[in-house]
Formats: structure tokens, C-alpha cells, sequence
């Protein structure tokens, strides 16, 4: 863990960060540049009318760092806590997943876990009637995987297209800004499928005591699949191991007024005193084949599959032990994604899981950042290997001096890898990232051969020439490649190139590129 960010992730900075001391033997203050301040309680002023100087560059500075201080809060699930932790496999599931962080009992995982409500903002008293928010990061070594669920098994809609109207009707009037029921009821009224989320939002378990005295849920059907390609579909359960305690109306109204943030406090105090919030891991897991058959659709959001049909299997332990140093730093810039999957684990056709997939990402992207990956808290332990570069705030080394794009000639990278978690059976056909077989079928050649064959005479010259002038700026082994392709196209073109490069690489002419 990087003790500077108290995030299991170094951002990559080799510089020192050692505190600066100053002659005196103490801290220094300095300038965000590093610069010695010299008091940091007085602006720097002249004469006896005190007028401030322009030149007090860290006054400015250091109110226009506090004018910046907000990034936009979650669209939903804006109020939260979080904690460090960890998941212990207790028993060997590898003969239904693939996951390596699945494969042993005993096997540890870092976590990070975030709680909260829904409908509130940042500020709103953790006490609301409301669904809680139970996300946890796993940072395997097979990346990111993120369990994004909900302490409720069900959601209020099934069709992903309802999911903007369905928070606009419980957010604020758009006139009075104030909370309004009659939205609230109006949307519910209009939409049936909300009645068992409904139902359990207004039933005891609608206020938790405490983020530790309720379970967590994935709420969707995924899938597992393991090592020989074989699929079961899977629901995930996180039991408390501090049982089941929730507040009455009654209670949440008077807490709320005294002690607004009693979940989060409580989170922050149990780790503190070392009794760390805990759940069982579970899993129900049904084979492929019963899901046409099952008494309800698998993959409809607003169903469970009950217990009796599909027991509750223990997995693992989930423990939370140690608070975030930084509140902004690790809980308010975490970024879960239902779409962060690992090889084993995959998406259902549940339609609402499907939108999820994309739609949280994109929300990091414009709440904290292009390069919100390379945030501490949001940083994988495993080697990141893309080519997507650059934007606002890069602070990883960028992919450093090797190439940014691909296929390329030098990082030896291979095509595809078949056992990607990308790459896998489906009941509509394969899914893959191969091209379709009509692409591979086509001659990529008739056609340009045809307009080679179409242009004048003059306009052949210019195309030789200028072809030959580009390519002289590449590495001989790529010229040669492409002279190969040239020639499959058409042995006229590839010979009249052939020849105006040799020409072109006698000349004493430089080398000019205007493409
Ligand atoms: C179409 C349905 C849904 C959409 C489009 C959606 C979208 C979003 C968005 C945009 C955020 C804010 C993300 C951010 O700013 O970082 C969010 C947060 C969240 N959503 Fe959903 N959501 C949907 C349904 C669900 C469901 C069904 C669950 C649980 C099973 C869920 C659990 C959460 C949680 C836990 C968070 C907070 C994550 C955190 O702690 O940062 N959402 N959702």
C-alpha cells in the first residue's frame, strides 16, 4: 500500500514527498510550486496602510485551490463512506469459476467498499428511507473486479430506458427544489414492476441501522464460468455476520436531526475499535439450461430466485479493516463499474445490467476525469496494457515512449487470445472480437486495383510519386511489408513505386512529408 494516498496503488511519482523543514528545525509552509511561505496566516502587504500586493502569488493561489475544491457529485448514491478490507475465499469454488482470485481457500483479495444512499445529496443525513448502495473493488490479479450492487436483491424498474425518469421522479421538483411524493407516487403508480422493491424500501429493512447491519446483493444475474468453458448462471449475496438491524420511522426522524451522519460514524468507529464490519459471501448458482424453465424470467430485475429453488452457497468473507486516511482522495474519486468484469465472471441479458455496463464509466469520465483509472483508489495491482493515452490530468508515465496504436511492428503483443473473458459461448452464438468471416472471404484488393486501373495517366504519376515520397520516411522492414501489399494489388502499381523510391532515396531532394 502506498502510505502517502492510504490507497493500496502508488501513483507512479518517484519524486520525494519528504516533509520540507526549515531552518529552524520545523515544517516549512511552502507554495503548491514548493516555494518557502514564510507565514502562512498573513498576506503579503506594504506599508502602513497594509495594501495587499498583487505579487502575493500563493494568496491567489491558495483561494483559487479552495474554489475548485467540488467535483460533481454522483448523479445517485451521492451520500457515502467507505473502507479498506479484504475477501477471504473460504471454499473452493473453481470447479464452477475461473477467477484466480477464486482459486484457493484462504486465497486473500484487497477490497475497497463504499456504501450509500440513493436519492440523497452529499449532505443528506445517512437516516433516509431509501435503497443503500453496497459497491465493493476487488483489486485482483486479473484486474479490477467490481461487485456494484444494492442491500436490496431487486430494483424498481426492469427496462434501463425508465432508469433516468425513475431518479428525476425521486430526486427534487424541478420548481421548488423541494422533495416531492407526488412524483414519487405518480411514477411508482405508473409503473407496476416497482411493487416488491417498493414494498421492501417501506418495510423495516427501508432504514438500516448501520452500512454493517444490512446484507449486500448483486441483484443481477451473472455468470461463472470455469476453466473447461462450462456456464452456470449466479446471484451474489453478502450476509452480514452482525445481523440484520434496522431503524423505525421514528427513530431515523430524531437521529437524523441530532447525528445526520450515524452510518458513516459508525463505519469510521467499528474499524477504529477493531470490530470490523464482516459478511459471508454467497452464492446461488443455477445451470444454464433451467433458466427458459425457471417460474420467473432469471434475468428480470425485479425477481428473486428464491432460496429454496437455489440455496445460498458460502464462498467467502468479506472484512472491512481499515479507514480511508482521505475522504476526497479514496471515497468520493472511487469509480465502480458494473462492466469492470474478470476472465470467470460475465454479464447476463439482464437488460438493466446490460446499460449499467456502460453507463458508470462514463459517469467517471465527466465526474472525476478522462484518466480516472490512474487514480490511486481506482488504480488496478496488475500491469495496465493499452493505447489509450494523454487528456486532462495524466498522472501515470502515459505508456512512456512505446507506441500508441495497434496492430504495431514492436511491442510483441499478441492478435487475439481466445481465452479472454471477451471471447465466450452464448445462446445466440459465439460471442468474439473476430471480424466476420464475409470480411476475411473479400478480396481487399479488387477495388483499389479497379481505381488504379481507372486514373490517368497523370494522375498514376502523382500517386507513385507521392506515395514514394511518404514512405521514405518509414523503417525499411515496413517499407518492404507494404511494397508486398502493393504488389498483391497490382504488379503495375507496385513496380512503377518500387522504382520512383529507389529514385527518390538516390536523391540529394530532402525528405518532405506534408500528409
Ligand atoms: C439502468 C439502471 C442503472 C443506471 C443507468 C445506473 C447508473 C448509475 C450512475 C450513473 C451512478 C453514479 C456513478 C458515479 O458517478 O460514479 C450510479 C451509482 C451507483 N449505482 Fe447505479 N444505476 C442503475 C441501476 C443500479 C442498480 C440495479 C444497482 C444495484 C444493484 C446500482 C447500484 C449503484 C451503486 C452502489 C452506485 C454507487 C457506486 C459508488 O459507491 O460509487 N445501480 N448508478
Amino acid at each position: 500500500m502506498d502510505a502517502e494516498s492510504g490507497s493500496k496503488a502508488s501513483n507512479g511519482n518517484s519524486k520525494s514527498a519528504s516533509v520540507r523543514v526549515g531552518s529552524s528545525g520545523k515544517p516549512l509552509h511552502t507554495t503548491l510550486a514548493g516555494a518557502p511561505v514564510s507565514d502562512d496566516n498573513n498576506s503579503v502587504t506594504i506599508g502602513q496602510s497594509g495594501h495587499l500586493l498583487f505579487e502575493d502569488v500563493h494568496l491567489f493561489e491558495k483561494q483559487a485551490r479552495l474554489n475548485r475544491e467540488r467535483v460533481p457529485e454522483r448523479v445517485v448514491h451521492a451520500k457515502g463512506a467507505g473502507a479498506h478490507g479484504y475477501f477471504e475465499v473460504t471454499k473452493d469454488v473453481s470447479n464452477l469459476c475461473k477467477a484466480k482470485f477464486l482459486s484457493e481457500p484462504g486465497k486473500r483479495t484487497p477490497v475497497f467498499a463504499r456504501f450509500s444512499s440513493v436519492a440523497a445529496e452529499r449532505g443528506f443525513t445517512d437516516l433516509a428511507r431509501d435503497v443503500r448502495g453496497f459497491a465493493v473493488k476487488f483489486y485482483t490479479e486479473e484486474g479490477n473486479w467490481d461487485m456494484t450492487g444494492n442491500n436490496t436483491p431487486v430494483f424498481w424498474v426492469r427496462d434501463p430506458l425508465k432508469f433516468p425518469d425513475f431518479v428525476h421522479s425521486q430526486k427534487r421538483n424541478p420548481k421548488t427544489n423541494a422533495k416531492d411524493p407526488n412524483a414519487f407516487w405518480d411514477f411508482l403508480s405508473l409503473v407496476p414492476e416497482s411493487m416488491h422493491q417498493l414494498l421492501i424500501t417501506f418495510s423495516p429493512r427501508g432504514v438500516p441501522a448501520t452500512y454493517r447491519n444490512m446484507n449486500g446483493y448483486g441483484s443481477h444475474t451473472f455468470k461463472w464460468v470455469n476453466k473447461e468453458g462450462k456456464a452456470h448462471w449466479v446471484k451474489f449475496h453478502l450476509v452480514t455476520e452482525h445481523g440484520i438491524k434496522n431503524l423505525t420511522h421514528e427513530e431515523a426522524v430524531s437521529l437524523s436531526g441530532s447525528k445526520p451522519d450515524y452510518a458513516t460514524e459508525d463505519l469510521l468507529t467499528s474499524i477504529e475499535e477493531g470490530n470490523f464490519p464482516a459478511w459471508k459471501f454467497c452464492v446461488q448458482v443455477m445451470p444454464l439450461e433451467d433458466a427458459p424453465k425457471y417460474k420467473w424470467d432469471p434475468f428480470d430485475l425485479t425477481k428473486v430466485w428464491l432460496h429454496k429453488d437455489y440455496p445460498l452457497m458460502e464462498v467467502g468473507r468479506l472484512v472491512l479493516d481499515r479507514n480511508v486516511e482521505n475522504y476526497h482522495a479514496e471515497v468520493e474519486q472511487a469509480a465502480f463499474s458494473p462492466g469492470s468484469f474478470v476472465p470467470g465472471i460475465e454479464a447476463s441479458p439482464d437488460r438493466i445490467l446490460q446499460s449499467r455496463l456502460f453507463a458508470y464509466d462514463d459517469a467517471a469520465r465527466y465526474r472525476i476525469g478522462t484518466n480516472f483509472h490512474d487514480v490511486p483508489i481506482n488504480k488496478p495491482i496488475v500491469k495496465v496494457q493499452t493505447y489509450s493515452r494523454d487528456g486532462a490530468m495524466v498522472v501515470s508515465d502515459n505508456g512512456g515512449s512505446k507506441p500508441n496504436y495497434y496492430p504495431n511492428s514492436y511491442d510483441n503483443l499478441p492478435r487475439n487470445d481466445p481465452t479472454q473473458p471477451d471471447v465466450h459461448p452464448h445462446e445466440g452464438g459465439t460471442v468474439d472480437r473476430f471480424p466476420p468471416r464475409k470480411w476475411e472471404e473479400q478480396d481487399d484488393y479488387e477495388q483499389p486495383r479497379m481505381l488504379w486501373k481507372l486514373m490517368s495517366e497523370e494522375d498514376k504519376e502523382q500517386t507513385v510519386s507521392n506515395i514514394a515520397n511518404h514512405i521514405r520516411g518509414a523503417a525499411e522492414f515496413i517499407q518492404e511489408r507494404q511494397m508486398g501489399l502493393f504488389r498483391k494489388c497490382d504488379g503495375d502499381l507496385a513496380s512503377r513505386i518500387e522504382k520512383k523510391l529507389a529514385e527518390k532515396k538516390k536523391s540529394p531532394e530532402p525528405y518532405t512529408m506534408i500528409a
